[in-house]
């Protein structure tokens, strides 16, 4: 079971609450995944009761039933090709640069797909988030096709890291997308655009967490308030 640290609750809401207040009406939104995510969420619920007018593309099925149940129409890209904002969690924010590792929960593919096509995005986290230098602490999620996982694990090792199956009990993890996932460890990431530039060319590869260039400010929550940081 998950342990809920309050303090670290407190600053996740924060960091949602300022990001809630950036948007205006008739905004299409990008909702992002993850307990961060889901807090704000849940805020934007409250101000669609209270007449906002917006819709969000849900960045997993689980954020879609989240949605759902706060009452924010929902759309898709059939409909809107473009949106104006997202705020989506993070697992790590390189101090700086902005640049993200992300899917910790799994979600980085649909992620991506929606920051890319926001104007604007906007990463939210608590203040443990922010590294000097990603990686260290956190496995880099890469998404991979089921088909031949153990080879592209092989390939992927072969770059310098560790790597493991993402399992979900005894059985492998799979996204929404009908991927599985490898966590790569690396001691650390010093140049998030070449690395990112490997493992795109390993075949099998779909996605990988790195998000580099898409989050243009940074909220980050304490428990007594925020921080902004912007690129
Ligand atoms: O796949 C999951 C997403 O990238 C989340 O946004 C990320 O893992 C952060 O989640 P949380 O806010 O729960 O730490």
């Amino acid at each position: 079971m998950k342990r809920i640290d309050p303090k670290l609750d407190a600053a996740k809401r924060n960091a949602a609450t300022r990001a809630v207040a950036a948007i205006e009406d008739n905004m299409v939104l990008g909702l992002g995944s993850g307990s961060t995510a889901s807090m704000a969420i849940e805020l934007l619920g409250a101000r669609v009761a209270q007449g906002l007018r917006v819709t969000g593309i849900p960045t997993s099925e689980r954020t879609a039933t989240l949605a759902r149940q706060v009452g924010i129409p929902l759309t898709d890209f059939t409909h809107h090709r473009k949106l104006d904002l997202t705020i989506d969690g993070a697992d790590q924010i390189e101090d700086g640069s902005l640049t993200l590792i992300k899917g910790l929960g799994g979600a980085l593919l649909r992620e991506k797909i929606v920051a890319e096509a926001s104007a604007r995005m906007i990463v939210i986290a608590d203040h443990t988030k922010l590294v000097k230098q990603l990686g260290a602490a956190t496995p880099l999620p890469v998404e991979l096709v089921p088909f031949g996982w153990e080879l592209a694990l092989e390939k992927l090792r072969a770059l310098g890291c560790e790597a493991a199956l993402r399992r979900a009990g005894a059985e492998p993890f799979v996204t929404d997308g009908g991927h599985v996932i490898a966590d790569c460890s690396f001691d650390a990431i010093p140049d998030a655009a070449r690395l990112q530039e490997r493992l795109r060319r390993i075949t099998g590869v779909v996605e990988t967490g790195l998000f580099i260039g898409l989050a243009s400010l940074a909220i980050l929550g304490h428990e007594d308030g925020v921080t902004l940081l912007e690129r």
